[in-house]
């Protein structure tokens, strides 16, 4: 498991080290050293390498990589930015330390000083890091216009200079690097878009800062690795199909088949012992076609039996309500009796999700486990909160509505966000645009619905997980096909290797 920390989290990571005894130099030696060693290990040309300095310690960073250049027997040019009278004491060390070092160094106060870096073979960013705190304007923005029409490596130092730490949004203008060298540890701002596109291959390195402990856990994001998978149950060799549980799909509607397909299957590939799928009697052909190995329970839009309903729920161990359910008469009866009887854990996706946020007095904390999974127009209509806003502030948005709503909430997006209720919070960062096709939520929920079946009292970790698998299967499917052409029901194929 890797753990991202938001700017405030690694000022206090900073500030531990140090009372720990590690003066500031030290870290930062650390830190410009494996800058250097970064670039070196990629054979940049470095006949020419350019270093632009900001008046932080990101700056003091970028100096002591100019430095560490020269003492390697290269030439690099510092193009200085901002007030000198604002330079951290840090800056202003390794400034100091620079002057005897046969670096040329050259104070940025005019558009036009902007030319030295027309040479450039290699450019290192170290305008600013974490303490960015508003917009470039002036000519830190007019530097970062100007240095991304050059046409050589540009190398971030801890992150692109104008990309905020916490959010990925960009302030004005932002540096975009080909490479981004981080310390300690990831930064949401890294890996949430657009941030994520300005950091190009991030790399994190250790300079001797530890993760403190005493963190408040909105400060610390989780992200799902490959290993992690290994906390599911190990699958009982003796088992019967009671043993991998049931799940019931509330799915699909009398113009919609698809979803309720792409779930059931998802959930059985994920291993669940039985699949019944409850959904209208104009999918029972097709259905019993695409998913033999799932059970049936149809019900008539004219003679809907609230009986038949709760009789399935009962059968299951896991239910998963939502996949096209659609959101007439009928869709809104049988949510109600699942909100007014139901005590299984639970899956709610779609158009779940969307009669609660058009029937708000049905709203209220479950007393089931359950984890509900939308995509930014749901959770837009659910939360009454503008998409763009979601956009910008989803980490913190989803931990506020988790902690309120008592559910576990998986946010799908380029970067899915999964909180759980006074818990942890888990950045995803596996996946690409292959997974935004049709049915490919249908495809989670079905994963969700089927790892919470081998891990009912963990919602959180059976959100967590599905995520990252399904981006793997994005990721996979894209390989074998492309990006543009992978279809959802092409990632049913590639859940197998993680179940
Ligand atoms: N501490 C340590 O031990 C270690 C720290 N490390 C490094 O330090 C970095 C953090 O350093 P930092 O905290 O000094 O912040 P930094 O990003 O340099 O910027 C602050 C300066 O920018 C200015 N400023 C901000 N926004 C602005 C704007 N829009 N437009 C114009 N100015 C703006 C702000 O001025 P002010 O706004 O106060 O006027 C202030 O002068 C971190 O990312 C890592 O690289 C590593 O060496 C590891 C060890
Ligand atoms: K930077």
């Amino acid at each position: 498991m890797r753990v991202f920390l938001d700017a405030a989290a690694c000022k206090q990571a900073d500030e531990e080290a140090m009372q720990r005894g590690i003066p500031s130099p030290v870290l930062m030696e650390r830190a410009a050293y494996s800058v250097v060693e970064e670039i070196r290990k990629r054979e940049f040309d470095l006949s020419c390498p350019v270093v632009l300095c900001g008046t932080g310690n990101n700056g003091g960073d970028g100096a002591a990589a100019a430095r560490i250049l020269s003492e390697m027997g290269y030439r690099p040019r510092v193009l200085l930015f901002g007030d000198p009278e604002k330079y951290s004491d840090q800056m202003k060390l390794q400034l100091h330390i620079l002057s005897s070092c046969p670096a040329e160094v050259i104070r940025c106060s005019k558009e036009e000083d902007l030319k030295a870096c027309d040479s450039a073979t290699v450019l290192i960013d170290a305008l600013f890091g974490i303490g960015l705190h508003r917009d470039l304007t002036g000519l830190f923005a007019e530097a970062v216009r100007y240095v991304n029409h050059l046409d050589c490596p540009v190398i971030a130092v801890d992150i692109p200079s104008g990309v905020n730490t916490d959010t990925g949004v960009v302030c004005g203008a932002a540096i975009k690097a080909s490479l981004t060298v981080t310390f300690t540890c990831g930064k949401p701002g890294l890996f949430l878009f657009p941030g994520t596109v300005y950091a190009g291959e991030v790399v994190i390195r250790e300079i001797g800062i530890r993760i403190p402990e005493n963190l408040d856990r909105r400060r610390k994001l989780y992200n799902v690795e490959e290993s992690d998978l290994c906390v599911l149950p190990e699958r009982d060799e003796s088992g019967n199909k009671g043993t991998f549980r049931k799940v019931l799909c509330i799915t699909g509607s009398p113009d919609i088949c698809g979803a309720a397909f792409l779930s059931a299957k998802a959930a059985l590939r994920t291993g669940v012992g039985m699949v019944k799928i409850y959904t209208s009697e104009n999918n029972r052909i097709p259905l019993n076609t695409l998913v033999p190995e799932a059970l049936l329970s149809v019900y008539s839009e004219k003679q809907w039996e609230e009986d038949q309903l709760l009789r399935d729920m009962d059968w299951a161990d896991i239910i998963l309500v939502g996949c096209g359910l659609g959101t007439g008469k009928t869709a809104l009866k049988i949510l109600k009796t699942f909100l007014d009887h139901n005590h299984k854990p639970a899956v709610m996706d779609a158009d779940a999700l969307n009669l609660l946020a058009e029937h708000r007095e049905l709203m209220r904390q479950p007393d089931f486990p359950c984890i509900i999974t939308p995509h930014i127009g749901e959770l837009s209509r659910l939360l009454e909160v503008s998409v763009q806003d979601l956009k910008e502030n989803l980490i913190s948005i989803v931990s506020r509505s988790a902690d309120e709503s008592g559910v576990v909430f998986l946010a799908k997006d380029a970067r899915s966000v999964v909180a759980e209720p006074n818990g942890r919070v888990y950045l995803t960062t596996s996946g690409n645009s292959a997974l935004a096709t049709a049915g490919s939520g249908d495809v989670l929920a079905g994963i969700t619905a089927g790892l919470l079946a081998r891990v009912p009292e963990h919602p959180l970790a059976a959100a967590a997980l599905s995520a990252f698998i399904h981006g793997r299967c994005g990721t996979l499917a894209a390989e074998d096909r492309s990006e543009a052409s992978v279809n959802a029901a092409d990632l049913l194929d590639y859940i197998q290797r993680f179940s």
